[in-house]
């Protein structure tokens, strides 16, 4: 189990500055969720935890466990247990989902395993996102539904075992189905080992994926903290009501 510390992280993209003073604590075992506005930081947020190099870091600290991410490599990140589901998975034609997968554990895990060692793993977690065999063939995300890719994400996610996941907007493009299963997917990995960041528009997830704790960001700091009934309240409210309190000085 490790802790994800944040400590007024201020991030700047393509010279400006997007995360602006933001603190955040998940602790192994906890889900959190993070809502807010288009544009406000969330994947920036995302990709400077993962350690994305266009994602300026230019005060601040994160911390899993006793490790100080923001000294490692994005190699050294994925290792030490950190692990982020993108919001828009690349595709890579000419690669095949099994060799990838298979490359990206011996990677992370420090292992070398052979294809048929890998088979049996890959096979039983590809059964469990409830993904056909013949999907292991297919070349990386090239022509994946936006259901399949994000459910591959999710399979990447179980082969890797990770300390904190980051889902961004994992719920995006998501038939109903495909919801049930990408997040019954991210409810079987749950416990006591890992700690889970989601980022999301919408209740609908977080109805799936239960969180103990959400958070509203807005313009690059998080200036909402709550219970599940948070997300309800700014699904019917919208965000206004907290950009006034906001700006009136009420953070909390
Ligand atoms: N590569 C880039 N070049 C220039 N500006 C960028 C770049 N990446 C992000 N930004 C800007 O940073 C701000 C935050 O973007 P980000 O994608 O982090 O927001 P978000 O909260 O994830 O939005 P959404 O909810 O729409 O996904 C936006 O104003 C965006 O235009």
């Amino acid at each position: 189990m490790a802790d994800l510390v944040i400590r007024d992280l201020h991030v700047s993209v393509a010279g400006k500055e997007v995360i602006k003073g933001l603190s955040l604590t998940v602790k192994g075992g906890e889900v959190h969720a993070i809502m807010g506005p288009n544009g406000t930081g969330k994947t920036t947020l995302s990709m400077a935890v993962a350690g994305h190099p266009r994602y300026e870091i230019t005060s601040g600290e994160v911390w899993l466990g006793d490790q100080n991410l923001l000294e490692m490599s994005v190699d050294e990140r994925a290792r030490a247990g950190l692990f982020l589901a993108f919001q828009y998975p690349a595709e890579i034609p000419g690669v095949p989902v099994k060799n990838y997968l298979r490359q990206i554990y011996n990677a992370v895990k420090g292992t070398d395993l052979e294809v048929f060692e890998f088979y049996n793993i890959m096979m039983e977690k590809m059964q469990m996102m409830k993904m056909d065999p013949s999907f292991a063939n297919r070349h990386l995300n090239e022509g994946f539904s936006g259901g399949e890719k994000k459910r591959h994400e999710i399979l990447q996610m179980a082969l890797l075992e990770p300390k904190i996941a980051i889902l961004d907007e994992t719920d995006s493009g998501l038939d109903i189905d495909a919801l049930k299963i990408v997040s019954e997917g991210v409810n079987s990995l749950r416990g006591p080992e890992l700690g889970v960041l989601v980022i999301t528009h919408y209740h609908r997830l977080l109805e799936y994926i239960k969180p103990d704790i959400v958070h509203v960001m807005m313009d690059g700091r998080i200036v909402r903290s709550g219970g599940p009934e948070l997300a309800l309240e700014l699904e019917a409210k919208g965000y206004d009501w907290i950009r006034s309190e906001v700006s009136a000085g009420k953070e909390v």
